[in-house]
């Protein structure tokens, strides 16, 4: 049978819409929740295997997008909460209460500052664009799967229409490494 990864990948995904303006993300207390304004649709929106973005429960990979910083607003009940690691490139603030990742922004010297990750599955609005692709796949034995099963894994994905990945993808990967190089001088600054 295919494994479970996430409800968003299960049964195939749902393509965003081109003209979708935003929504608002709420976390999972049952009051007094905290909600976060988002001004515009997610980019780069993908899933990730990775051990620190947050999941819902049960799901094996996380679906996090990027928003530019000031499209993100915190609208209410910001006082519950509290950045999960202050030494992690993603600044990830959850709510002290039930625990869900509500925005993560970059404020050290970064490629991606400036950006701020989201999970657009916080909000009930539909038109956010579909996952793009699957990052850190490799990265979820860390976190008890089964090796033997990523045949499997990889294979789920590929059959919704997630190329999977062991880092980011090679647009973003070669984005990164492009500010890199002209960080350091090695590339012009304009290419
Ligand atoms: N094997 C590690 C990988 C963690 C990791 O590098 N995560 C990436 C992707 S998060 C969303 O795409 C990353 O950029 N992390 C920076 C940060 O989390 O601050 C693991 O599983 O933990
Ligand atoms: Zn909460
Ligand atoms: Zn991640």
């Amino acid at each position: 049978m295919a494994p479970s990864l996430h409800p968003l990948l299960d049964n195939g995904l749902t393509k965003g819409s081109d003209s979708f303006s935003g929504g608002t993300l709420r976390c999972r207390c049952s009051n007094n929740k905290v909600e976060v304004k988002l001004d515009g649709n997610v980019l780069h929106n993908h899933a990730c295997g990775c051990s620190q973005c947050w999941k819902p429960s049960g799901a094996v990979f996380s679906v996090v997008g990027v928003i530019p910083d000031d499209k993100v607003k915190v609208i209410a009940n910001e006082n519950k909460l509290e950045v999960v690691n202050k030494d992690a490139t993603i600044l990830r603030n959850a709510c002290k209460e039930c625990g869900v990742h509500m925005y993560g922004p970059i404020h050290k010297d970064h490629p991606f500052k400036g950006l701020t990750f989201v999970h657009a599955e916080l909000s009930d609005e539909k038109g956010w664009q579909e996952p793009q692709f699957a990052a850190f796949v490799s990265s979820i034995i860390e976190q008890g799967y089964d090796p033997k099963s990523m045949g499997d894994v990889r294979s789920k994905l590929k059959s919704v229409g997630l190329e999977p990945y062991d880092c980011l993808s090679p647009a973003l990967m070669d984005a990164m490494a492009t500010w890199t190089a002209q960080k350091s001088g090695v590339l012009k600054a304009n290419i």
